[in-house]
């Protein structure tokens, strides 16, 4: 039986400190991400805004240990997935949007041990053309330019029910760490520039999608839906998790849990974003503000991927 390579998508962050200014440069470089101006001016524009952002990027990596750990943990992913599905009719492999080991990398490696059939399979679980269609995007070019290869897409997995009973797992743990104490739920995604959505991304409904799966296991919680890091000067969906962790200090609110719903992996929005600056933000304003776990290697994601893996071929 021929091997199928499976290929783990995400978007990679910087390995190092220097690595952050070409790992931004490689992120501004993506009109899919952003258009900076006509074409032609796009490789410029990045250039300096990678520049300009670089050092306020470094000391938020600088304050996670120096980098980002999401290629090694999407690495273990891809090997805890590895010993789930059965040997030798798959092996797993790992390919970053902007940073190694990049898409291209992990096609020549699979290319090169003889595999000609790949099952590409998003780590988004939503999604949008800036994340999951721009790592395809990238993946069609390089099997169609260099590496000839059938190939299927897993597009998005908002409600499978093994993800939502893992995440309904880590949010349970979250609550229980309030100790009977009541917390707010806010369900933080990574923002999204809000032309996006109006041009008839699902990004959204996705998500929605997941809260609504959700649903039923936090029987009558408070819930509240934002997004966070936004980074440029376009109108982005809202409301920001700033905002609404704001609005719940104005009503006297004093217990927040908060659920990196668009991630499966640590990175710099968890780590140093929820865990440093909103915690911090949410302190000031009397608020205890905690984070449910990242999903990372969860037996139970690992599971919900093979699950995926088997939808797809069937
Ligand atoms: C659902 C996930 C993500 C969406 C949607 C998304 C959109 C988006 N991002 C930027 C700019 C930056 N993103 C950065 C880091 C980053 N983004 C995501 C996910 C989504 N981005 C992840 C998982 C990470 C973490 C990388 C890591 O640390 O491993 C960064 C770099 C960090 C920083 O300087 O803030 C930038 C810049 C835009 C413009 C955008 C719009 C569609
Ligand atoms: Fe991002
Ligand atoms: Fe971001």
């Amino acid at each position: 039986m021929e091997t199928i390579g499976v290929l783990l998508l995400n978007l990679g962050g910087p390995d190092s400190l220097d690595a952050v200014r070409p790992f931004l440069y490689n992120l501004f470089s993506d009109r899919l991400i952003i258009k900076l101006g006509p074409p032609f001016m796009q490789r410029p524009i990045a250039a300096l805004i990678a520049a300009t952002r670089a050092e306020k990027s470094r000391s938020m990596y600088a304050q996670i240990g120096g980098a980002s750990p999401l290629s090694r943990i999407t690495i273990d992913q891809a090997k805890a997935l590895s010993n789930a599905l059965s040997q030798p009719q798959f092996a797993v492999f790992t390919g970053m949007r902007y940073w190694h080991p990049y898409i291209e990398d992990a096609v020549k490696t699979a290319y090169d041990s003889g595999i000609r059939e790949f099952i590409a399979l998003s780590l988004y679980p939503h999604y949008s053309l800036a994340t999951t269609g721009s790592s395809f995007g990238e993946l069609e070019r390089v099997l169609s330019t260099k590496y000839p290869a059938r190939c299927r897409y897993i597009r998005s997995w908002p409600d499978n029910p093994l993800y939502i009973a893992a995440l309904t797992e880590l949010i349970n743990e979250g609550i229980a760490e309030f100790d009977g104490r009541y917390p707010h739920i806010i369900f933080s995604a990574h923002a999204l520039p809000e032309y996006f959505i109006t041009q008839g991304d699902p990004y959204v409904t996705e998500i929605n999608k997941t809260i609504d799966a959700l649903r039923p296991a936090l029987k009558g919680r408070e819930i509240h839906q934002s997004y966070q890091s936004r980074s440029g000067p376009v109108k982005w969906l809202e409301p920001s998790t700033e905002v609404t962790i704001e609005m719940l200090a104005g009503d006297g609110i004093k217990d927040i849990l908060v659920v990196p719903i668009s991630f499966v992996s640590d990175h710099i929005e968890t780590l140093y974003e929820i865990d440093i600056f909103y915690r911090d933000f949410a302190l000031k304003r009397g608020i205890i503000l905690k984070r449910v776990k990242s999903l990372n290697t969860h037996p139970v994601f690992i599971q919900a991927l093979k699950t995926l893996i088997n939808e797809v071929l069937e």
